[in-house]
């Protein structure tokens, strides 16, 4: 502390040269431990040697601890002498305090008449203006001495962080410390984004201090088209010190990063059913729960809309939402795509690894539709994820933490699986906390004048056409057809339709063919009381599979959906069959 003043001699010494061609008189700065001048001007800076003190002004400035005026030396103080100068005329001395400490003093000396006049007449203004140059060079002291503090504390902390095997940095009081594995990780990929890394890594430091709590986020930044993405996990540790874990940084494709919808698909589901418009209300009393949600329902009813409904009505919906499909993904893609793995994890794999869908998600939504078809091992992989809220890349031992909310949608029966040992039931229970069943277009016949209108209007915006709407043959085709494809296929067939109409209504003969000629079937069907018609144009082998299947659906329809395991017992034991073989038969 004694020296600080030396320390700030660069400092000092453009302040005093800037006064004094300001204002014209001389100035200096003196310390007072041990005694010796620092900076000074004019006389002063050729006696910037001077080695006696006793007897001055200075020294009695640094004894008495005040501010020290002296117009007329020789009249006021007879016994002072001061060795700068023959010459004084008049001088004002402020002493450099922190607490009682005399750190120093600054001087104003005139050494001739013209300046002893400006200094008299300006004294009150000169006294005001040293006492605010003293407080600034003891702000200025005080703030150096506290940089030093935190750089010697910030070497310690380095020291100790460096042992931790893992990669950290620590926030304290304005400035980052970052252990070596940290540096290494930020700089993995000799790419110049460590700086962007920081800033933004900053920024989530930031948002930890201002709620005052732990974080777990991720950094996603880009260069040369590669996407690297950087998870993080803060923990707030008081006031101005955040401590930061860092996993590896890891590169992903674009593509593979979010495939969420920013509009809130809660207005896209168009419906006037109530079990539907049930559902859809109920939409919001549980969105923001986290809990897993099961949609059931053929293919086609609309499950990922719903899905996206939940996500986009919760609070997770800024943060992404990952589809998956485990029916189209390879038995032996779907494990890395769903986990991921880390470099070199297996032959084949990608040098730079690969982000899996459950680490995209975080924080966000993940998506299993046709959870049906996930094999059982995988099946043990995700109960792992679900229970330890880690997931485990492949080829790598470092788990990462996720935080995700799961909807898986099915068009099977998983119940009845879950009973034929074909999913397990521990994942079962833990993914249908919340069940949503979507019935088919078939049993909400309502719906489907208003889709149809809906879809019209959809593709003459995308088409630029003015098809004004439905005839009523073509209504009846609709509402009697069975939607095996259900809304997907509505969609489908007034987008064929609409390709070859520019305006009015849309007839029998704009409809494809399968539906057109499902007419005919449907209404003798109905009038014969749901029997099942020979077609000549399949084997007879193809028609006894339909004509059973056709059967079996007869009698399931008879029940509640979603079927309960009850009646599904009663269904199979009618049939002398197992669940099993009615699953079989039904495909
Ligand atoms: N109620 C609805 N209102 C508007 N569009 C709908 C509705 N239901 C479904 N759709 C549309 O139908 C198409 C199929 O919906 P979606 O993909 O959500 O069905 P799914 O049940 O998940 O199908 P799959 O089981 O085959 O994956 C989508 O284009 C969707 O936007």
């Amino acid at each position: 502390m004694e020296k600080i003043l030396f320390e700030l001699k660069p400092f000092l010494d453009t302040l005093v040269s800037s006064f004094s061609a300001v204002l014209n008189l001389e100035f200096t700065i003196i310390n007072s431990k041990p005694i010796s001048r620092i900076s000074g001007t004019g006389v002063y800076e050729s006696a910037l040697n001077q080695k006696e003190w006793k007897n001055t002004y200075t020294d009695y400035v640094i004894t008495t601890k005040e501010r020290l005026i002296v117009i007329e030396p020789e009249k006021t103080y007879p016994k002072i002498i001061d060795k700068v100068s023959e010459s004084y005329y008049s001088i004002i001395l402020e002493p450099i305090k922190i607490n009682d400490d005399v750190l120093g003093v600054l001087v104003i000396a005139s050494f001739d008449e013209v300046q002893q006049k400006f200094l008299i007449s300006n004294q009150d203004k000169l006294v005001k203006y040293l006492k605010n140059i003293s407080e600034l060079i003891t702000s200025k002291i005080l703030e150096s001495k506290l940089r030093k503090e935190i750089f010697e504390s910030n070497e310690n902390l380095k020291e100790i962080i460096n042992y931790v095997n893992e990669g950290i940095l620590l926030f304290n009081k304005g400035t980052i410390v970052t252990n070596s594995i940290a540096e290494s990780i930020l700089c993995s990929n000799k790419v110049n984004i460590y700086n962007n890394l920081i800033v933004k890594i900053k920024q989530k430091i930031d948002e930890s201090l201002e709620h005052r709590s732990d974080m777990e986020s991720k950094i996603i930044e880009e260069y040369n088209d590669i996407y690297f993405m950087l998870f993080l996990e803060l923990k707030f540790l008081g006031e101005n010190k955040v401590l930061v874990l860092i996993n590896t940084l890891e590169k992903i494709q674009t593509q593979n990063f979010s495939n969420s919808q920013q509009n809130n698909t809660f207005e896209t589901i168009i419906t006037q059913d109530e079990k539907m418009l049930d559902l859809k209300n109920k939409i919001n009393t549980f969105s923001n729960n986290d809990s897993n949600v099961l949609i059931q329902g053929e293919t086609g009813t609309g499950k990922e809309l719903f899905a996206r409904a939940v996500h986009d009505s919760s609070y997770r919906n800024k943060k992404p939402f990952v589809a998956i499909n485990c029916a189209s993904i390879p038995e032996s893609l779907l494990e890395s795509e769903l986990f991921g793995y880390h470099s070199g994890a297996f032959t084949g794999a990608s040098k730079t690894g690969k982000v899996g869908k459950i680490v995209l998600a975080n924080n966000g939504t993940l998506f299993l539709d046709e959870i049906g078809d996930m094999p059982l091992y995988l099946q043990a992989k995700l109960l792992r994820v679900l229970n330890d809220s880690y997931v485990e890349p492949i080829g790598s031992e470092k788990p990462i933490k996720v935080n995700i909310r799961i909807i898986s949608a099915t068009n099977k029966n998983l119940t009845a699986m879950v009973e034929n040992n074909e999913f397990r039931s521990d994942l079962f229970f833990r993914l249908n906390v919340i069940p949503m069943y979507i019935p088919p277009l078939r049993e909400r016949k309502k719906d489907i004048q208003l889709l149809a209108s809906y879809f019209i209007k959809k593709y003459n915006t995308k088409f630029n056409k003015n098809v004004r709407g439905i005839d009523i043959d073509t209504l009846e085709i609709l509402d009697n057809y069975s939607w095996p494809g259900n809304v997907r296929e509505l969609e489908n067939t007034i987008e064929y339709a609409m390709n070859f109409k520019e305006k009015g209504n849309i007839f029998p003969e704009d409809l494809p063919k399968r539906i057109s000629e499902d007419k005919t079937l449907r209404k003798n069907t109905f009038k014969a009381k749901n029997t099942y018609t020979y077609n000549n144009e399949l084997t007879l082998k193809t028609n006894m599979n339909l004509y059973e299947k056709f059967v079996i659906q007869e009698q399931l329809d008879k029940y509640p959906k979603p079927l309960s395991n009850k009646n599904l017992m009663t269904l199979c034991n009618n049939f002398n069959i197992s669940p099993a073989t009615l699953y079989r038969k039904l495909k």
